[in-house]
């Protein structure tokens, strides 16, 4: 059975804008200008990547998106409204989720217990009531699990829905992870290292996997990734950082070309 996509409403503020327009963001740490100045938009529908050696600027970039960081300069609107009045909790429902490099799931429960947790961003009645069976949970709970399991069968997790994520390899636990991202019917999904401990074999999988989760779902993708491959391949739009700064931005093949990006990596050689 085909996942349903999220009802997407087609008219909405930005709806012929970016749907990410990230403007002049800048994030200092006693000392340490970890973004300067970044600017840079991505286009709903697109798969954005974004690289950069170590201490670059990505995760802090994906942490001002989450609204983990804050930031001293600049502005991230999302849809046509301004990130900076969101609070951290309400990202979620404003259509953003994300992974994490060092995976955030419950690892005592279930594979499928875990993607319902993303579910919470999409329900009305919220934790306390689910807790305490009140009217109209009943109804929100059965779309929930039903939801949850078309995410299962999607990203092909039947054969380990009712096992605990603990006891599972971390390919595997890397799925579930995804599947809670997607059970809060994001627009925007941020990848942050997804091939990280990945073999090669799941590597490959996982480029087509993205795209389809794309393609299936309506969504657009922003990745941080340092496996140089797999962003490559994937990626419409490639965006490069180093020290804090953008150096490059444009496809696969201008940014791999670009002389700054391939100084960066050079200097980050031997
Ligand atoms: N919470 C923090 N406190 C102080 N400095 C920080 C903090 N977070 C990041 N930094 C610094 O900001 C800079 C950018 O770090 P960031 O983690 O964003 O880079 P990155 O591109 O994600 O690197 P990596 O690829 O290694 O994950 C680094 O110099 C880092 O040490």
């Amino acid at each position: 059975m085909p996942v349903s996509p999220a009802d997407r409403t087609v008219s909405r503020p930005g709806a012929d804008g970016p749907l990410l327009s990230v403007r002049d963001v800048t994030v200092r740490f006693s000392g340490i200008t970890a973004l300067d100045g970044v600017s840079f938009d991505v286009r709903k529908g697109q798969i954005a990547g974004l690289i950069g050696p170590n201490g670059a600027g990505k995760t802090t970039l994906f942490n001002c998106l989450s609204r983990l960081y804050g930031y001293s300069q600049g502005s991230i609107r999302f849809d046509g409204q301004a990130l900076e009045g969101v609070p951290r909790h309400g990202i979620a429902r404003l259509g953003i989720a994300r992974t994490f490099q060092n995976l955030a799931l419950f690892s005592t429960m279930s594979v499928l217990d875990n993607i319902k947790v993303g579910r919470h961003a999409r329900t009305r009645k919220g934790f306390l009531a689910n807790a305490l069976r009140l009217p109209g949970v009943g109804a929100e709970e059965a779309d929930s699990s039903r939801r949850a399991a078309e995410l299962v069968r999607f990203l092909g997790l039947e054969a380990v829905a009712d096992r605990r994520v603990a006891d599972l390899p971390f390919g595997t636990r890397k799925r579930v992870e995804l599947g809670r991202a997607l059970a809060s019917e994001p627009t925007l999904l941020l990848l942050d290292e997804p091939a990280a401990g990945l073999n090669h074999e799941e590597v490959g999988a996982l480029g087509s996997l993205i795209r389809s989760i794309r393609d299936q779902f309506r969504l657009t993708v922003l990745l941080v990734e340092h496996h140089m491959g797999l962003v490559m391949s994937v990626s419409d739009q490639v965006v490069a950082l180093n020290f804090g700064r953008k150096i490059a931005e444009g496809t696969p093949q201008e940014v791999r070309n670009h002389p700054d990006v391939i100084q960066a990596y050079l200097g980050t050689q031997g």
